[in-house]
């Protein structure tokens, strides 16, 4: 909700009222002095109140109590990927995320059950006023099944409640030269949000190496905008892109699960203090990964897994 504008309006009525010669108005007419004085005495208090929270931002939305938020709208983003946009108390409400960290999201489903998962909003500080989820739909018997079915499901208005943040990875801005960003599938998200900190951050002269592996090209999802960030943070930001399925013809993606050449030619970078690796995916991915990275000699590694 924004309040500059009434704010105004307001303020400059109650210096009119303040302004006013009572003592001659009185004589005109006195029922105007009591409803002037009266109308003061209501408008001063509302005006304060109102001008004293436009003069400081709202506090950031999370803590670690649950809040609800309602669902402003829905689109599908990819094939099998819904993109949900939720809104906060305030239209200049700031989520209050530090890059890397996750928040619980609780939602019930249609029978009455309730769900608790780790999610990583793909927004950030640059659109206050709301927090949007990427939510990917799974195959019945899949754990994460049941939460995609009862975000999916949700029409607008309805509400999911959300806490946090949660995660023991804090990013330090100058801290590193360089970062490898390691995402199999969803695990993407993290990393987009983490990504968009720092590259906002012209101060920050890490590089970024984002290699992620997905099934098919269809489910490299925000392909197109991680393509922009690498056009227009040229050699800041580089994305490679591994799918196991032979892409369509044009695409020019390598074939196969990600692996140790891979990686050691798209990180281009030896192991040091400065050189950090984040890592989000399935078990399987992240097991794999472990094991391509210690061989590599990196340490220095961040896993991004449930808590
Ligand atoms: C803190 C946290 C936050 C999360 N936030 C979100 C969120 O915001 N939205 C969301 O939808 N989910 C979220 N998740 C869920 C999680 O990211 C995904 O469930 C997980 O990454 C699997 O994604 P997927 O199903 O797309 O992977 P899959 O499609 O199963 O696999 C992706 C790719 O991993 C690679 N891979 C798989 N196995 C191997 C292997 N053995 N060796 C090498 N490569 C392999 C393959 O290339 C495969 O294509 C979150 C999880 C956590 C822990």
């Amino acid at each position: 909700m924004a309040f500059s504008g009434n704010a105004t309006g307001l303020d400059s009525s109650v210096s009119q009222v303040a302004n006013m010669d009572l003592t001659s108005l009185y004589e005109a007419n006195p029922y105007a002095v009591v409803a002037a004085v009266g109308a003061t005495a209501a408008i001063l208090p509302l005006s304060t109140m109102l001008l004293g929270r436009t003069s400081k931002p709202p506090p950031p939305f999370l803590t670690q109590q649950w809040q609800s938020l309602p669902l402003v709208s829905s689109q599908q983003e990819s094939h099998n990927v819904q993109r949900l946009t939720f809104a906060l108390l305030h239209k200049q409400q700031l989520l209050g995320l530090p890059a890397g960290q996750c928040i619980k999201v609780k939602a019930t489903t249609a029978k009455g059950a309730e769900l608790v998962q780790a999610f990583n909003p793909i927004s950030t500080d640059d659109t206050p006023g709301e927090v949007v989820l990427l939510v990917k739909a799974y195959p019945e018997g899949h754990p994460q099944h049941d939460m995609a079915k009862a975000l999916s499901s949700m029409r607008k208005g309805d509400k999911i409640e959300i806490k946090g943040p949660f995660g023991s990875f804090k990013y330090q801005p100058g801290r590193y030269k360089a970062i490898g960003l390691l995402a199999g599938g969803m695990g993407v998200t993290p990393m987009i949000n983490l990504s968009h900190v720092i590259l906002k951050n012209p101060n920050d002269k890490v590089k970024l190496r984002l290699m992620f592996a997905a099934n098919s090209v269809d489910d490299l999802v925000l392909k197109q905008h991680l393509d922009s960030l690498a056009a227009g943070y040229y050699g800041k930001f580089k994305s490679f892109y591994v799918v196991n399925e032979a892409p369509e013809e044009g695409h020019h993606l390598s074939l196969g699960l990600l692996d140790k050449e891979m990686v050691a030619k798209y990180l281009n970078t030896p192991p040091s203090d400065d050189v950090l690796i984040v890592l989000c995916g399935p078990p399987a991915f992240r097991a794999d990964m472990d094991s391509v990275l210690s061989k590599l000699g990196y340490t220095n590694v961040v896993v991004i897994d449930d808590m």
